[in-house]
């Protein structure tokens, strides 16, 4: 039998995604109109003999988290738990935590996940590439072609061609080293503790040898400093070149979801997936409803004029209202949101229970891949560059109003904020 477990990491992460994660932990902000795990979990619950998805992080257990996993249980029809971690432990100290629960059952592998990727998730294909590969109990990483500047933001795989070994791994080089990512979803066997526990049992020497050393960054906390272990930096580096790992290279679709920008450019990847996993979910032309150009998803509680014109790529949530002749493209509305009469919105994430009043435009700038580098990943973004605010994708947090008849182009609003004129290019305290 097999295994999933998804790192869903915690509160103090996810800073490029404020004030958005003010509501709710980042992995289950609505991506394509489901939160953002949903997609990881469709795809694991498709793979046959598959028994139970474990997701580790260190929030503390929360009335959302444990709603969506009730009713994910429900939906799909396996066995999903949340193990909540002490602290954060790096994405290899909180699996060997809790190895006894992902061994549990006996599976035979487990797939390793990072909660904010967007993929196809080719997870049989995965599979298939473990048997063909390398010894029975091989290790697989999912990796894909990016172009040469952008490769430095992620793990670099340089491999063996013929055999698809991992020759060398490196973590965010500084200068290039491939032009293969980690994509941040692996399969392992159980084995794969005995190298974590390695690293562990070193750490804890190290730490008898220099008890004080590194104390600033782990306050203190010696066994906390033995258990974090990071899997890319201080496994797959070491297993490289070992015979032991493999790359299992897809030509599919995958981002990384780190800001808002990116959620917008993910919903967009996985709207286009829709049409062959879930055509359901796209809106249609019907007679009395309203105009929909591309790929769109509206929940069934939404309100629309028949008048509004929505999409391409445009996610509204439950219970949102559209006035009429709104006009929304490249867009997240977010649940209980309001856009009055005659309203613009354009690549914007509008935030929960927020307003947006007559004739108001509010727009942000795309910060998109090149769509002529088939490699090109989305930048992830810096908040300012050269001392000033990047234009980007315009965000509302929860409850801003908007007033009627003014302009907010590429701003950040927070949460509760009763707006009385236009704005750009700022970030609305
Ligand atoms: N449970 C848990 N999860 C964690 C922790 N730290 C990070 N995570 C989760 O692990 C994932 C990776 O997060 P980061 O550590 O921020 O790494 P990254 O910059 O996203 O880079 C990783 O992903 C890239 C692909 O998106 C890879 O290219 C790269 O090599 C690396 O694996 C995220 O889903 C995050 O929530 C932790 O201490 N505990």
């Amino acid at each position: 039998m097999l295994k999933s477990v998804i790192l869903i990491g915690g509160p103090q992460k996810g800073t490029r995604f404020r004030p958005l994660s003010f509501e709710v932990p980042k992995p289950l902000f609505p991506v394509a109109g489901v939160p953002m795990l949903q997609h990881h979990i469709e795809e694991c619950a498709k793979v046959p003999n598959m028994k139970e998805i474990l997701l580790i992080g260190f929030y503390q257990p929360n009335e959302e988290l444990t709603r969506f996993m009730c009713s994910a249980q429900q939906e799909f029809k396996i066995s999903i738990r949340y193990l909540q971690e002490y602290a954060a432990l790096g994405t290899g100290g909180g699996i060997y935590h809790f190895r006894d629960q992902i061994l549990s059952g006996g599976p035979e592998a487990f797939f390793i996940m990072n909660a904010d990727v967007c993929s196809e998730f080719p997870l049989p294909e995965m599979l298939n590439f473990q048997k063909e590969h390398g010894e029975p109990s091989s290790f697989v990483i999912l990796g894909t072609t990016a172009n040469r500047k952008q490769s430095m933001n992620y793990g670099c795989i340089v491999e063996n061609q013929q055999t698809n070994e991992v020759l060398h791994y490196v973590e965010k080089p500084s200068t290039f080293v491939s032009d293969i990512i980690n994509c941040g979803i692996y399969l392992f066997t159980p084995e794969i503790f005995q190298h974590i526990g390695a690293v562990f049992q070193k750490n804890q020497q190290d730490m008898l040898l220099y008890p004080y050393e590194g104390d600033e960054q782990t306050n203190g906390n010696g066994w906390h400093r033995a258990e974090a272990i990071r899997l890319e930096q201080d496994i797959f580096t070491a297993l490289a070149g070992q015979g032991k790992l493999y790359v299992y290279k897809t030509p599919a679709i995958w981002s990384q979801i780190k800001s808002a920008g990116s959620a917008i450019y993910a919903s967009r990847l996985y709207l286009n997936q829709y049409h062959k996993t879930h055509p359901e979910r796209l809106a249609t032309n019907k007679d009395g409803g309203p105009r929909i150009s591309g790929n769109v998803y509206i929940h069934p509680t939404a309100n629309i004029d028949p008048t509004a014109v929505l999409g391409p790529n445009v996610s509204i949530g439950t219970g949102v209202t559209i006035g009429a002749g709104v006009r929304v493209r490249e867009s997240i509305i977010l649940h209980g949101a309001t856009l009055q009469d005659h309203s613009c919105v354009l690549n914007c994430i509008v935030g929960w229970d927020s307003t947006i009043g007559k004739w108001a435009r509010v727009e942000g700038t795309p910060s998109d891949p090149n769509p002529n580098d088939p490699y090109a990943k989305i930048d992830s973004e810096t908040l300012f560059r050269d001392g000033k605010l990047t234009p980007s994708i315009t965000i509302l947090g929860c409850n801003v109003t908007i007033p009627a008849e003014v302009i907010i182009l590429n701003s950040i609003v927070l949460p509760y904020k009763d707006l009385n004129r236009s704005f750009k290019n700022q970030i609305i305290l």
